[in-house]
């Protein structure tokens, strides 16, 4: 059996907010949820009865607090995103734009900041974004891939991270011992914390086309586009 056959997909959304003159691009870390401890566009599932361009526009301003208009939100592809022995696939919709409304504040789930194009934090970021982003800034979308993920074995999807802490501790006399000078002292102790490194899924392949002739609006459950967008 094919460990990446679909029998379902989730429809998503990502929204990439740049500013040409500056050459930068607006990222959110996500603090908690899928993907959580990444650098990311804004976007998440489409609710029923919205189009992926309305639940883009929802998300953008949950999530990062601006509005676009729905004119100037470019479709700019889409890419499936594939889990090994998981049949439900992320068809998740990209989209871009250069303007946007508002201010720009955190929110519990994501903390909006921008980086230059040169400074991409792609170490901290789901690794299909080294493939198509740069893409995406050159402007050679739209864009279709197909990102297939493996989990993890735990120890490569940890890192340990040693933390001292360091704290005083006044050292109670005893009674033999009493009386002595009692004198306050340090010490300090570690723990070791599990923070995943680039998430806990590792791309095992892609496959990814660009400056594609139309925009894909959706894809078949065998992974091929299935329908262009008007
Ligand atoms: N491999 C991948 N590369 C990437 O760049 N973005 C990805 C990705 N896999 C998922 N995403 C994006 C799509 C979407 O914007 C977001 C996941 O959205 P979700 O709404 O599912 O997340 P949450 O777990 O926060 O869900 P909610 O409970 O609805 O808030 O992550």
């Amino acid at each position: 059996m094919d460990p990446f056959h679909l029998t379902a997909k989730k429809v998503l959304t990502l929204v990439m907010v740049m500013d040409k003159d500056q050459q930068k691009i607006l990222l959110g870390y996500k603090k908690r949820g899928f993907g959580a401890h990444l650098w990311n566009g804004f976007g998440g599932k489409v609710e029923p009865g919205e189009t992926p361009k309305e639940g883009a526009l929802r998300e953008l301003e949950e999530e990062a607090g601006i509005t676009v208009k729905p004119e100037k939100l470019y479709k700019a592809g889409i890419l499936l995103f594939l889990f090994e022995n998981d049949p439900v696939g992320l068809e998740t919709h990209v989209y871009k734009a250069f303007e946007h409304e508002g201010q720009i504040r955190e929110c519990d789930e994501m903390r909006p900041q921008w980086f230059n194009f040169a400074d991409i934090p792609f170490d901290q970021m789901w690794e299909d974004d080294r493939v198509w982003l740069p893409k995406l800034l050159q402007g050679q979308d739209p864009l279709f891939g197909k990102m297939y993920f493996k989990r993890k074995p735990l120890d490569e999807s940890v890192e340990t991270e040693t933390i001292a802490v360091t704290a005083p501790v006044t050292p109670v006399p005893s009674a033999t011992s009493f009386p002595v000078n009692v004198s306050t002292t340090m010490t300090s102790t570690s723990f070791t914390t599990t923070q995943p490194i680039n998430g806990p899924f590792a791309m095992s392949d892609y496959k990814f086309e660009q400056n594609l002739p139309a925009v894909p609006r959706e894809i078949a459950l065998d992974g091929t586009i299935a329908s262009f967008e008007n």
